[in-house]
């Protein structure tokens, strides 16, 4: 029996992502919160035959309590996403108050499950939720995930076009790690499964880490109205899933993730020392299990230009990472 529930289910991303996540045989019921619209999305989707039972719920009338009652994995997509000529961290003022509120649901309600924020800047967003978890007493590191996914999905789509073979893609794994915005976002695509071709360097591969590191851009540009809501469906749907068969007791699934670096003290020690940092958080591959996170991989062997990336992405990861704490300014433990 596993309970999904996603808060900003009316949304670009969270229609998409419920409709793939009732399309989990795994999931037994799923429930969707937003502040417009959920019912009428939950009773679209509860029409599709697949187990899950669906139910949406608004603000009114505990909503948000109801949603959560008895929730396994909670996916966040709620809140606004931007528009050409902003950065993520612009989305920071309005965005935080909605994570901050969520996550203080889930802490009264259901501080066991699995919270997967996908809601930008993610850099900061995580750390939110963990300090509200924190200021709860409810603060479990394992359980708080940062969904990097599209970043991840992004670079094997782009290294299959340049493999040129786009049927290669959904088997393409691209470590992509750091945080998720702009220089942040650190591709390692020296260790690609598939490597790149022979002779492929220099500008060519300066503009396809751009290209990974800027491709939630493009498609801000592109739409004018909006970002990245299909791809992020797809890739917080990826994500989840992993989650949810870990949580059933699947092993050596493992999958980069924005992660606070003491939920696996051991591994976190190591890759702080790895990358040369006192960060708490970081995006890293990290193996699942039905705790949550089990083990926080290391960086390994990389080319010096993905170690020259990887310095670039602190000073700005600690300025997000810094932001979202100070946000909520929970007690020290
Ligand atoms: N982590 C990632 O890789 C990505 C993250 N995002 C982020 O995801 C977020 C959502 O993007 P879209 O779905 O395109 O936006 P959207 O505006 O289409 O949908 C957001 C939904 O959140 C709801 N909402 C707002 N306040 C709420 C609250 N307090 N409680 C519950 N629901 C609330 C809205 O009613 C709306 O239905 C944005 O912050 C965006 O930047 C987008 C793409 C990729
Ligand atoms: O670019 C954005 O604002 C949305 C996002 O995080 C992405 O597409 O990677």
């Amino acid at each position: 029996m596993v309970k999904a529930v996603v808060l900003g289910a009316a949304g670009g991303i969270g229609q998409p992502l419920s409709l793939l996540l009732k399309l989990n045989p795994d999931v037994t019921e799923l429930g969707l919160y937003d502040i417009v619209n959920a019912p009428g999305v939950a009773a679209d989707l509860a029409h599709i035959a697949t187990p899950a039972k669906v139910e949406g719920y608004l603000k009114d009338d505990d909503g948000l309590q109801k949603v959560l009652t008895g929730a396994d994995v909670v996916v966040i997509p709620a809140g606004i996403p931007r528009k050409p000529g902003m950065s993520r961290d612009d989305l920071f003022k309005t965005n935080a108050g909605i994570v901050r509120d969520l996550a203080t649901g889930i802490a009264t309600t259901a501080p066991n499950a699995s919270v997967l924020v996908i809601s930008n800047p993610v850099n900061s967003t995580v750390p939110i939720v963990a300090e509200v978890f924190k200021k709860h007493g409810v603060f479990d590191p394992k359980r708080i995930f940062g969904v990097t996914t599209l970043d991840v999905v992004r670079a094997s789509t782009f290294v299959s076009e340049i493999l040129g073979d786009r049927s290669l893609a959904t088997s393409i794994a691209v470590p992509v790690v750091g945080g998720h915005s702009g220089v942040t976002i650190v591709p390692l695509l020296s260790q690609s499964s598939h490597p790149l071709p022979p002779g492929f360097g220099g500008s060519d591969l300066e503009a396809l880490v751009k290209h990974i590191q800027f491709g939630g851009d493009e498609v801000v540009k592109a739409k004018g109205t909006g970002s990245a809501t299909l791809s992020m469906a797809y890739a917080g749907a990826e994500f989840a899933n992993k989650v949810i068969l870990a949580l059933k007791g699947k092993k050596g699934i493992v999958a980069p993730t924005f992660v606070h670096l003491a939920a696996d003290k051991a591994g976190g020690e190591a890759l702080k020392k790895e990358i040369g940092t006192d960060l708490e958080y970081f995006s890293a591959p990290v193996e699942l299990g039905p705790n949550g996170v089990e083990k926080i991989g290391g960086i390994g062997k990389i080319t010096g230009a993905e170690k020259a990336l990887i310095a670039a992405a602190l000073p700005d990861l600690k300025v997000n990472i810094d932001k979202g704490v100070s946000f909520i300014e929970a007690p020290k433990l």
